[in-house]
This record gives C-alpha cells, structure tokens and sequence, in this order.
C-alpha cells in the first residue's frame, strides 16, 4: 500500500462547526481566490500588492502569496524544474483554499506557467470563486525593465530553467481578465480590478438581518 492508499482509507475529513459562508457573512465580504499569472517583470507583484493596500483601506480581509516570498519558506525545498513548478502550484492552491475557507480574498502573484497545473489550481474552488489575471507583457518589455537583473543572468546562462527564455510560458486559454500592462498604468491596472471584484464578482455582501 502506497501513502496514498493508506491517506485514502484512514483518514477521516472532519466538518467545522463554523462554515465559510459564517465567516463570509461576518466580514460582510465574499472570499475569493484572485490567481495572478505572468511573466517575470510583467507586474505581478506590483499589480497585487497595489490591489492589496486598496481592499485592505477597504476594509477587507485581504492576503497576498508572492511566489518569491512563498519560496523563502513553505516552497523552499523547490526548484526551478517543471516538476517543481508543478509542486509550488499545487501547494499554493492549496494554501489559497484555506485562507478562502477562511473568509479571505487571497491574491496569488505565481509566474505559473503551464496551463494544466493552473486548471489543476482552479479545480479546487467552487465556480465563481477562482479569478484568473493574466498579466500580459511581452518578453521583450519584461527583459527592458528587468526589476531583479535576472534576464540579464539568464541571458548570460547563470539562471536555467528561466521562464520565456529557455522554459516556456503557456498562456492562459479563458482567464477573467487579461491586464496588458504592455499599455496599462499600474493604477489603470488596480481600477479594471476594483471594478471587476466590485461590480461583477459582487465582493461586498448585501447583509440584512
Ligand atoms: N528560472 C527561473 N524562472 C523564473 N523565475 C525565476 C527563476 N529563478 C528565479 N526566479 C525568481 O523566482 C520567481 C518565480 O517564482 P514562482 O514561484 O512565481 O515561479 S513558478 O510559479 O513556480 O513558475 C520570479 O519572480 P517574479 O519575477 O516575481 O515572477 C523570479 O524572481
Ligand atoms: N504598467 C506597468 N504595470 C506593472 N508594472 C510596471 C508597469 N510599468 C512598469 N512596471 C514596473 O515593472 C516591474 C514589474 O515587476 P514585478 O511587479 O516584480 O513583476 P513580477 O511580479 O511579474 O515579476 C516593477 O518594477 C514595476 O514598477
């Protein structure tokens, strides 16, 4: 029997006392899972972290997963490889479950590159739940702005596995929305958002007791 057998037939999934639309109710605000994909340098961060401080000057419960930041600790045993993307993803999705779970608009800035584990990712949430952003950029713009000096390293051969360069980065088939930040401001960028979470994936709940 592998450990997956054993998980399979022995552990139990127990249900909590406090469910997640208690939670949602309480904030006053649905949860969601806002999965920003993209290159590296396309804006990722820089977009979440904009969106971050306005729902949080909002009121609402709000938490950004940075891939960066995720592998200086739960994802720091991996690599760069496509198996370990593949790992870092599922992870992350898994985490992004909880805090929804938890009553939490989770952002996730993952380059994320392969379309199977993104479909793998949204899988977990319910409809409606999972917003995709691809963060549209061209390489040529990304390698231009160059935030961290890794273009230029991985142009010199110091970086492998560097997505765009000598890994491929499959765009997203049906995201919610695409930013092409090509042509958008980072404030333009954060309005379309505001609008869309806002307006169309009804954030705020309509409470009357
Ligand atoms: N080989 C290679 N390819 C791409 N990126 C690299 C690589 N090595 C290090 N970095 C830095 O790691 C950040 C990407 O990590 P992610 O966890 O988002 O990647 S992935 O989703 O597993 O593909 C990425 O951050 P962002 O620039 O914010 O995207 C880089 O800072
Ligand atoms: N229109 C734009 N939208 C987003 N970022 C931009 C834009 N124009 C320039 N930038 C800059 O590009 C860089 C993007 O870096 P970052 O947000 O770390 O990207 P990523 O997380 O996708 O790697 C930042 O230095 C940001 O200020």
């Amino acid at each position: 029997m592998n450990n997956n057998d054993e998980t399979k037939n022995n552990v139990f999934w127990h249900q909590s006392a406090i469910k997640k639309e208690d939670r949602e109710k309480q904030n006053g605000h649905r949860s969601i899972m806002i999965w920003f994909t993209g290159l590296s340098g396309s804006g990722k961060s820089t977009i979440a972290n904009a969106l971050q401080h306005k729902l949080f000057e909002k009121n609402i419960n709000v938490y950004l997963l940075d891939g960066d930041n995720l592998r200086h600790g739960i994802n720091k045993n991996l690599s760069f490889t496509a198996e370990d993307r593949q790992e870092n993803i599922r992870r992350t999705a898994e985490i992004g479950k909880l805090f929804v779970d938890a009553g939490t608009v989770v952002l996730s800035a993952l380059i994320s590159p392969f379309e199977k584990e993104r479909l793998n990712a949204r899988a977990l949430f319910k409809q409606g739940e999972f917003i995709e952003v691809y963060v549209k950029c061209s390489i040529e713009e990304c390698e231009n702005r160059d935030p961290k000096g890794l273009y230029k390293k991985a142009r010199k051969g110091e970086i492998p596995h560097f997505t765009g360069i000598d890994q491929p980065y499959e765009e997203p088939k049906n995201p919610e929305i695409v930013m092409d930040t090509n042509k958008l401001s980072i404030g333009e960028s954060v309005e379309i958002l505001i609008s869309y979470l806002f307006d169309k994936a009804g954030l705020l709940l309509n409470i009357k007791e």
